[in-house]
């Protein structure tokens, strides 16, 4: 599976990309989730009942003890799994709109997932040629402009294997902007890191979210990590998989490096930490329950 899910362009009507600015129109909804049950084939109540806006420019956490349903709501929200019951909607529609003009997803996976036979410059021109964009000039700006912006010129002609896990990551985030997405859907992507290139790479990821004017959801399991990016904290809890706390994190940005070592942001951790240890204790219960 690429690490970039490209949409095709669809014939619908469009309604024009949503451009809203914060403070000037009440941002519009990008993804709704609602009601929504998923069981898989094995019988695994993987969610039960998640109910989820997220709007256009926030940056959503989720969070959660493993198994709790946070891969298979990221998927939904792509598009890349069913729903048993309830609903999703992209920009206020059907999934027919996904790919029309400001209304392009991509996904980020937990491994970089890059071709290992492939220089990095075809690496992440992969959704461009899936999308039949050609050999343009056009389309060799974007795959510079996608390396500028991760930091990767002048690796165009390296191989994954000669980059450093945080290269290869940055390869992977390139491959997911050439296609210009306007949402963006990242499953842990930096789990796998060392703690100093992890944070480096949220402050980038931070950057280009502002500047792109991306929506972003994002898995992880760091309180800090979630803590630092987010506008939100939605926390998770498991069997079944559902949402039990939304917890605004109110600090301004760009949230500079000193935000990770102020009272704030120790005050955040407490009360993301607190629910996530409220959320873990709600799967026990339930192990308790069936305990003969
Ligand atoms: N394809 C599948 N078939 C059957 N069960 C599945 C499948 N995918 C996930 N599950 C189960 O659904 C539940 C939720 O899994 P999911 O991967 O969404 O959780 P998660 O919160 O992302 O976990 P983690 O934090 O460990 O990555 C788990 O019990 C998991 O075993």
């Amino acid at each position: 599976m690429t690490a970039t899910k490209v949409m095709p362009l669809n014939p619908v009507p469009d309604t024009g990309p949503d451009t809203s600015e914060p403070g000037t129109v009440a941002p519009r909804p990008v993804l709704q989730v609602s009601s929504v049950d998923k069981i898989y084939g094995n019988g695994t109540v993987a969610l039960k009942g998640a109910d989820l806006t997220v709007k256009q420019g926030e940056f959503v956490s989720l969070l959660g003890p493993s198994g709790c349903g946070k891969s298979t709501l990221l998927r939904i929200m792509a598009g890349l799994g069913q729903v048993t019951t309830g609903n999703v909607r992209w920009w206020e529609q059907d999934y027919g709109v996904v790919g029309s003009r400001g209304r392009k997803l991509a996904f980020v996976f937990q491994n970089a997932t890059l071709m290992p036979w492939a220089r990095v410059r075809k690496n992440v021109r992969l959704p461009l040629d899936l999308e039949h964009a050609g050999k343009s000039e056009d389309v060799e700006q974007k795959i510079d402009d996608a390396l500028g912006m991760v930091g990767l010129k002048g690796f165009d002609n390296s191989f994954p294997r000669e980059l450093s896990g945080g290269m290869q990551m940055r390869a992977s985030i390139a491959r997911a902007m050439v296609t210009e997405p306007n949402l963006l859907l990242m499953d842990e992507p930096f789990g796998a890191l060392d703690e100093m290139t992890r944070n480096k790479l949220n402050d980038d990821v931070l950057k280009l979210w502002k500047e792109k004017g991306w929506t972003i959801v994002f898995v992880t399991h760091s309180v800090y990590e979630a803590v630092y990016l987010s506008s939100r904290v939605v926390v998770m809890a498991a069997r079944p998989g559902r949402i039990v706390d939304d917890i605004a994190i109110e600090e301004s940005y760009p949230r500079s490096p000193n935000f990770r070592v102020s009272t704030e942001f120790a005050g955040y951790c407490r009360q993301v930490s607190q629910a996530l240890e409220r959320a873990s204790a709600m799967g026990e219960d339930r192990d308790e329950e069936r305990q003969p």
